[in-house]
C-alpha cells in the first residue's frame, strides 16, 4: 500500500529540499505538500515533477497561522486519505529578527564563540504580533496550528494497525529560558521564535508518552544553519554570499553550519528510514555536515523535564477548547 507522506511549509527551502529526498528514496510515495500559498505550492509540485515525472504530488492548502484554515485541511486530508503515514511539522516564521551586534562581537571573543554560532543564543530577537484568532503568529505558525493539526488527524493518525509518525522541524535556538508556562505564547517577551521551538520539543515529548501506545510516534529534529527565506530574513543574501567563505571556514569548528537545504534536510529524511520503536523520544536529531562536505544525523538529549510537557499539553487542549467554542476572529 503507497505510503502517505504530508509536509507543511513544503514550497521552499528545507521543506521542499525534504520532498525531493523522499521522492529520490519512493517515487511510489502518496506525497502531500501543505502550503498557505497555492502559487509557490504548485511551482514547488511542478519543480519535483521535473526531476520526479511519475510521482504523485497532492497540493494541500493550509495556512498553520489561521486556526480555520487549519481545521478546513485536516477536513480535507480526512476526505482524501485514509491513513497518513508520516506529518512533517516544517512551516515555520522568525519575523521580523534584530541581531544583536554588540553580543554577537563579545561572543566571538569568548569560550562559548562556537556555541553562540550553533544556537545563537542571546543574538536574535523577534518582532511578534496577533494573527486574526488573537493568537501571537510565532506561536500559532510554528506551534499551535500543527498540535491542531496532529489533534485533528487523530483519527488517521492513531490506528492499532499500523504506525504513523510526527516529525517537527525545531532548532538549536530552541530555549528553556525563554519559555514559561505562565506565558506560552510567549506575548511579554522578545524571543518567540526561541519560546516556540522549545515549546515543540516539549510537546513531541508528551505526545509520546500520550500516543506511543496507540501507534503514534513523535520525533524532533534541527537542520542546523541553512540559508533559505528564513535566514535571508536575517540578514540579507547578498551579506551570506559575501561570508560564505567565513561559514565553510567556521564548519571546520562546528558541523552545524550545514547551508545548503539539501544538508539541512539530513535528519528530517534519515528519521524517515528508521524504525520508531529504535528512535529516543527525548532526542533532538541534527542535521550536522562536516568540513569535508560530509552529511550526518547526530541524537543529542532535549533539555526537557519529566513533568512540563504534560502541563504543556494539557494546556495546549485548553487552549484548543477555548479556539474552538469561540470560533469568531479576534476573541481570545
Ligand atoms: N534555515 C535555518 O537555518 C533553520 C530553519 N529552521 C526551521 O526550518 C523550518 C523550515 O524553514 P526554512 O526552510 O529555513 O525557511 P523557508 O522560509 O524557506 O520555509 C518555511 C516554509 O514555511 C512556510 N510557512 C510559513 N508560514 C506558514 C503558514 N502560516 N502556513 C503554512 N506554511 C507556512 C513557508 O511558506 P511561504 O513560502 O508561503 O512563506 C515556507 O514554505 C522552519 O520551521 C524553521 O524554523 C530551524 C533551524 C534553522
Ligand atoms: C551581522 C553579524 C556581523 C553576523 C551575524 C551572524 C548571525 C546573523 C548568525 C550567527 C549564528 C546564526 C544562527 C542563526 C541565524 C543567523 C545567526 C544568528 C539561526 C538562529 C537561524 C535559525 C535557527 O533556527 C538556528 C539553528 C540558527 C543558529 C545560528
Amino acid at each position: 500500500m503507497e505510503r502517505v507522506v504530508i509536509v507543511t511549509g513544503a514550497n521552499s527551502g528545507i521543506g521542499l529540499a525534504l520532498c525531493e529526498r523522499l521522492l529520490t528514496e519512493d517515487v511510489q510515495l502518496r506525497l502531500c505538500l501543505a502550503c498557505r500559498n497555492m502559487q509557490r505550492a504548485e511551482a514547488a509540485r511542478a519543480a519535483l515533477l521535473t526531476s520526479h515525472a511519475d510521482a504523485h504530488v497532492d497540493l494541500l492548502h493550509l495556512d498553520v497561522g489561521s486556526m480555520k484554515s487549519v481545521l478546513d485541511a485536516a477536513q480535507e486530508v480526512k476526505t482524501r486519505y485514509r491513513k497518513v503515514d508520516f506529518l512533517y511539522l516544517n512551516a515555520g516564521i522568525m519575523p521580523n529578527p534584530q541581531v544583536n551586534i554588540g553580543a554577537f562581537f563579545k561572543g566571538l571573543l569568548s569560550r562559548n564563540a562556537i556555541r553562540m554560532f550553533s544556537t545563537a543564543e542571546g543574538l536574535l530577537t523577534q518582532q511578534d504580533r496577533l494573527n486574526a484568532d488573537g493568537l501571537q503568529e510565532v506561536f500559532a505558525t510554528n506551534l499551535f496550528g500543527h498540535f491542531l493539526l496532529i489533534r485533528e488527524l487523530e483519527p488517521l493518525l492513531c490506528q492499532s494497525s499500523h504506525t504513523s509518525r510526527v516529525v517537527w522541524t525545531s532548532s538549536s535556538n530552541a530555549s528553556h529560558s525563554a519559555f514559561s508556562m505562565e506565558d506560552i505564547q510567549h506575548r511579554n517577551g522578545t524571543e518567540p521564535y526561541s519560546s516556540s521551538k522549545y515549546a515543540s520539543d516539549m510537546l513531541s515529548v508528551a505526545l509520546n508518552r500520550q500516543k506511543n501506545s496507540q501507534g503514534l510516534f513523535s520525533s524532533v529534529i534541527c537542520p542546523g544553519l541553512v540559508m533559505t527565506n528564513l535566514t535571508y530574513g536575517i540578514v540579507p543574501s547578498f551579506f551570506w554570499t559575501l561570508i560564505m567563505p567565513i561559514m565553510y571556514l567556521i564548519r571546520v569548528f562546528t558541523n552545524t553550519f550545514t547551508i545548503s537545504p539539501y544538508n539541512g534536510a539530513e535528519a528530517l529524511f534519515w528519521l524517515f528510514l528508521q524504525k520508531p520503536e529504535s528512535l529516543d523520544p527525548r532526542a533532538k536529531y541534527h542535521s550536522l555536515t562536516s568540513a569535508l562536505g560530509r552529511n550526518y544525523v547526530q541524537p543529542q538529549q532535549m533539555d526537557v523535564d519529566n513533568e512540563t510537557p504534560e502541563v504543556l499539553f494539557a494546556k495546549l487542549l485548553e487552549l484548543e477548547n477555548f479556539v474552538k467554542k469561540n470560533d469568531h476572529v479576534g476573541y481570545i
